[in-house]
Parts: C-alpha cells; structure tokens; sequence
C-alpha cells in the first residue's frame, strides 16, 4: 500500500451470548460508542485463533464473571453500524449458554462499558434492545431449546 494511504476499515467479529435461566436471558445497558445505553448480550470481539464458544466463555467471565456451560452457535449477522466516527461493520455470532452453578450471581466488572447486569424475562424484555437483537427479535427469532 502506498505510503499515506489509509487502510480500509474492514469487517470485524463480534460473539454475544444468551446467557439462559429459564424463560429469562442476562442483559446490561452498553456504555459504549456502538449502541450506547441499549440494553445488549454479554459478549465482544474475538480474539486471534480463538474458537467461538471459547470467545463466549471469555466475555463474559470478563464482563459478568459468570462462567458458563452447554455453549452452542445459535445464529451470524452481519450488521453495520452507524454510530461512531466511522461506521464499523460486524459479523455477530450469537450463541447461548447456561450458568455453570445455577446460584451464581453475576457482577458488572467494566462499569465503564455497562451499567449493571440482570436477568429479564424473554416476554418482557427492557428498551431500546441493542438494534441487531431487536432486529432478531421481530423477526421471530428467540434462544430458548425447542422441547
Ligand atoms: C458490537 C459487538 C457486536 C462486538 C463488540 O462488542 P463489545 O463492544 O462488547 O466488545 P468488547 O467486549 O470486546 O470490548
Ligand atoms: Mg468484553
Ligand atoms: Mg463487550
Ligand atoms: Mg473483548
């Protein structure tokens, strides 16, 4: 590339996870460019090398310290976001998950990028929704096991 030139911004990978108890699913308002103050899975950005469920299983042990079982691939996106200087493009891989110990109670270690936490249930579900989940959603899409 030819000195001075700027590199194209180019897709990114984004891992977010349903952390299920029951009917009801873990989600915290963002505190961050993309999607600030909507309410969005536990999960980021995967890391070199690293395997899907293994990305999940990191996120949110760093961002809740929850530790988590029964990890599957539920679902891709592939969004663009609007929101901060450039816009970013991500393929979302959406899994879900169970607590490991069902009595585990989860923390907010980055106050910085989430204002806390908690379980809500799926027909009640806070707004706004960060925008990919909400789009999931009216398309009838839910993370619960078919029984
Ligand atoms: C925007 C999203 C799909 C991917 C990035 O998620 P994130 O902002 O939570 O990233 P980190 O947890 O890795 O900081
Ligand atoms: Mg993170
Ligand atoms: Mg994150
Ligand atoms: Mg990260």
């Amino acid at each position: 590339k030819e000195a001075g030139s700027v590199e194209a911004p180019v897709p990114r990978v984004g891992v977010v996870v349903f952390v299920l108890k029951g009917k009801s699913v873990l989600l915290g308002r963002r505190r961050a460019t993309i999607c600030n103050s909507a309410f969005a899975l536990p999960g980021g950005h995967l890391e070199f090398g690293e395997s899907f469920e293994a990305c999940a299983a990191r996120e949110v042990k760093e961002e809740t310290g929850l530790d988590i079982d029964n990890i599957e691939v539920l679902k891709v996106t592939n969004d663009l976001f609007h929101e901060g200087a450039e816009p970013s493009h991500y393929i979302m891989i959406l899994l879900r998950a169970v607590l490991a110990n069902p009595n585990q109670l989860p923390e907010n270690l980055e106050p910085d990028k989430c204002d806390g936490w908690d379980w809500y249930e799926w027909d009640s579900l806070p707004r706004p929704l960060f925008w990919p989940l909400e789009k999931l959603l009216q398309d009838g899409f839910h993370p619960f096991l078919i029984v």
